[in-house]
């Protein structure tokens, strides 16, 4: 399959028209913005990477402005989104939906109901992933006009995004510039992605078995997560007192987080950070909810072994040695397959993640992996 360049005059496709912003007053977190902008010159460089060591360390969470695409491109990215939900029917729908437990692998539909939430409740969101080489798989009939867009739109995260973020991480750790752009290659085989994600409203009753909580308190198994910011307010991260708070919409930025592939490369230097999705205010409900994101992650060749630096010469607090620690390819696979679909075993959660919480765990290759509440 071959794909064309993107046309001058993209294929018209419905406006996808999300919800008003949030009416209330939420305990928002406080959020560094990291000005891709002042890359430009040396000593911008410096000062940023400052700016993201701090703010990854303190927080986990940033956003980024100034990431190359216009608040048109951004929206439009957004109609691209709705497409595989909005405009595909239920059966090409179940054609291509994913491999995840026979595979390890996201590509295709995550259809909706797919992952156990709580007490028999399942999930309420579809998910279409693409493969930042969107010739890998074969495509519902409604995305295929749009193929030229989307392996544009993975380029630019993965070029513009990814690698300077990797970059400014690197010099935080005083480590060579190009130690984790040299691993994350947009040519190499891996399987870095982007993600549309639609929630759709639930019913009370999955409501009330849940607790409210549409996506359990996790971290993300990648390097990198690219978020597309977009007005209904749902994700929440657990700061660092022990509180969620909430993400607060900002138009056209990005917000990033890290994941447990970063964790290992950096000896835990850098840290997945805990979030889950809750129900929008009151204000936001009975709307869908479209992402759009890219999950980036390591060559699937990478052992994920700590990179030693001045500033972190040991990791205390590690998860396996080096003689253990598994590739990217074997440590996604175990996280694809496994999410949502094992019997999970509760722990006290006040020992773990403090009091007033809940703490849910499995075994993946060798590795306890939390889920929080
Ligand atoms: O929908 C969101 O805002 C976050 C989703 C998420 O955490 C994930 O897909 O890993
Ligand atoms: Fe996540």
């Amino acid at each position: 399959m071959t794909i064309a360049a993107p046309s001058e005059h993209p294929p018209p496709i419905p406006h996808y028209v999300p919800a008003p912003e949030a009416q209330e007053q939420l305990d928002y977190a406080d959020l560094a913005i990291i000005d891709l902008a002042q890359m430009a010159t040396p000593a911008g460089k410096a000062a940023l990477a400052i700016q993201v060591r701090d703010a990854m360390r303190e927080q986990g969470f940033f956003y980024v402005i100034n990431h190359g695409y216009t608040s048109e491109q951004t929206e439009r990215m957004f109609d691209v989104a709705d497409v595989p939900f909005a405009g595909v029917g239920d059966e090409e729908k179940q054609k291509y939906a994913g491999k995840m437990l026979q595979t390890g692998s996201y590509q295709g539909y995550k259809l909706r109901q797919y992952w156990h939430i709580d007490k028999g409740v399942h999930d309420q969101v579809e998910n279409y992933n693409l493969n930042r080489d969107v010739t890998k798989k074969e495509h519902p009939e409604a995305v295929r006009p749009l193929l030229p867009e989307i392996r544009e739109f993975s380029k630019q995260n993965h070029l513009n995004v990814l690698h300077p973020i990797l970059r400014l991480l690197a010099v935080g750790m005083e480590l060579p510039e190009d130690t984790f752009t040299d691993i994350h290659g947009y040519n190499a085989v891996g399987e870095s992605y982007t993600r549309f994600m639609k929630y759709y409203p639930r019913s009370e009753e999955e409501e009330q078995k849940t607790g409210q909580v549409w996506l359990k308190g996790h971290t993300d198994f990648g390097s990198i997560t690219i978020l597309y910011s977009q007005p209904v307010a749902a994700l929440q991260i657990l700061s660092p007192d022990g509180k969620w708070r909430w993400i607060r919409h900002i138009p056209n930025a990005l917000v990033i987080n890290a994941g447990d592939a970063l964790e290992y490369l950096s000896g835990g230097f850098y840290r997945g950070t805990i979030h889950r999705v809750v129900q929008p205010p009151p204000s936001q409900r009975g709307y869908t909810r479209l992402g759009v994101f890219y999950f980036a992650m390591p060559d699937d060749n990478v052992k994920l072994v700590p990179f030693r630096s001045p500033v972190n010469p040991v990791w205390v607090d590690r998860k396996f040695s080096d003689e253990d620690a598994p590739t990217m390819e074997v440590h996604r696979k175990g996280r694809t397959a496994a999410y949502g679909k094992t019997v999970l075993k509760k722990v006290d959660g006040a020992a773990t993640a403090g009091e007033g919480f809940g703490v849910e765990e499995e075994v993946i290759n060798g590795v306890v992996i939390k889920h929080y509440t």
